[in-house]
């Protein structure tokens, strides 16, 4: 759990930020934050214990996602002509969160475009690859080398690399796109965790997402987290599991899949 004097050291005494935690773990009233060995138990429980398949709760990952999005971002808030939006999946998981969220994204009114260099050879992925082609959503063959590219051609960039079982330094090519993004100046929403960031420490030389959307509970880093909307989504945890790991979730409004966070 997030310790005050993580929170002291990084805000400094009396800051506002600092005042949220408390020492033990979870904000003042609010939820845990996981580390990632937390995050990894609760992911396997829900699996073994509880019998949900991964594409039940990537489903409902990547729709808390698009819907994050569409709160903070209408498509009426962007000044271009198309509402575009470039997707970046990474190899895992979090990445596929990233493909579920782009085609709910394109049923929101959103033309997203998608970039995921790593593709696992398993049927899920497979299957959710293809429900976006087949709902015309573009796969770039490459990324673009300029950060004024992506500005030029986007307005909002998904981060969809990785969640919490990112650990050491990022191997290519998932370095250069990182270091591009760290350049763009449309806002970043980051799916679950910043890429690149220690799921514990974060990383203050990585990018800095104006939008997070923790899934299940936040993790450590996003005590870090300084963009404008933190939301929490990923509504499929029954209460015997948020008890036994102390996840101390808040409410949902009446029927949504996420919440805003202060
Ligand atoms: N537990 C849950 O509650 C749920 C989790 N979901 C998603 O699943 C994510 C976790 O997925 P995974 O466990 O598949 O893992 P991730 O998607 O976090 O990443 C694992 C992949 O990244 C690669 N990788 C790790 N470190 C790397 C590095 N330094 N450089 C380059 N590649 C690296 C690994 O080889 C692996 O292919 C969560 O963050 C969340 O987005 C959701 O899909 C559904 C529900
Ligand atoms: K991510």
């Amino acid at each position: 759990a997030v310790r005050a004097d993580t929170c002291l050291r990084t805000a400094g005494v009396g800051s506002a930020q600092c005042r949220k935690y408390r020492a033990g773990g979870a904000m003042e009233g609010g939820p845990k934050f996981l580390s990632q060995a937390e995050a990894q138990a609760v992911d396997e429980e829900l699996f073994n214990e509880y019998k949900f398949s991964v594409d039940q709760l990537m489903e409902l990952a990547g729709l808390s996602c698009a819907t994050a999005i569409a709160k903070a971002y209408p498509v009426s808030s962007f000044t271009s002509n198309l509402p575009t939006v470039l997707v970046v999946c990474g190899p895992g998981n979090n990445g596929g969160d990233g493909l579920v969220c782009a085609r709910h994204l394109k049923l929101f009114g959103y033309e997203p475009a998608i970039f995921y260099p790593k593709r696992p050879n398993k049927s899920l992925f497979e299957n959710l690859t293809t429900q976006c082609q087949k709902m015309d959503i573009p796969f770039l063959s490459e990324f673009p080398q300029e950060a004024e590219v992506i500005d030029g051609a986007y307005n909002l960039v998904v981060d969809a690399i990785f969640g919490f079982s990112f650990k050491g330094a990022v191997r290519e090519p998932f370095g250069t796109i990182l270091s591009t993004l760290k350049h763009i100046t449309i806002p970043i929403a980051s799916v679950d965790i910043p890429s690149g960031w220690d799921v514990e420490k974060g990383n203050p030389d990585g990018i800095q997402p104006d939008m997070l959307i923790s899934l299940t509970a936040p993790k450590q880093s996003a005590v870090h987290f300084s963009g404008r909307y933190h939301y929490l989504g990923g509504r499929f945890v029954p209460k015997a599991l948020e008890k036994k790991y102390n996840l101390n979730l808040p409410t949902y409004p009446d029927t949504e899949c996420v919440r805003k966070l202060p």
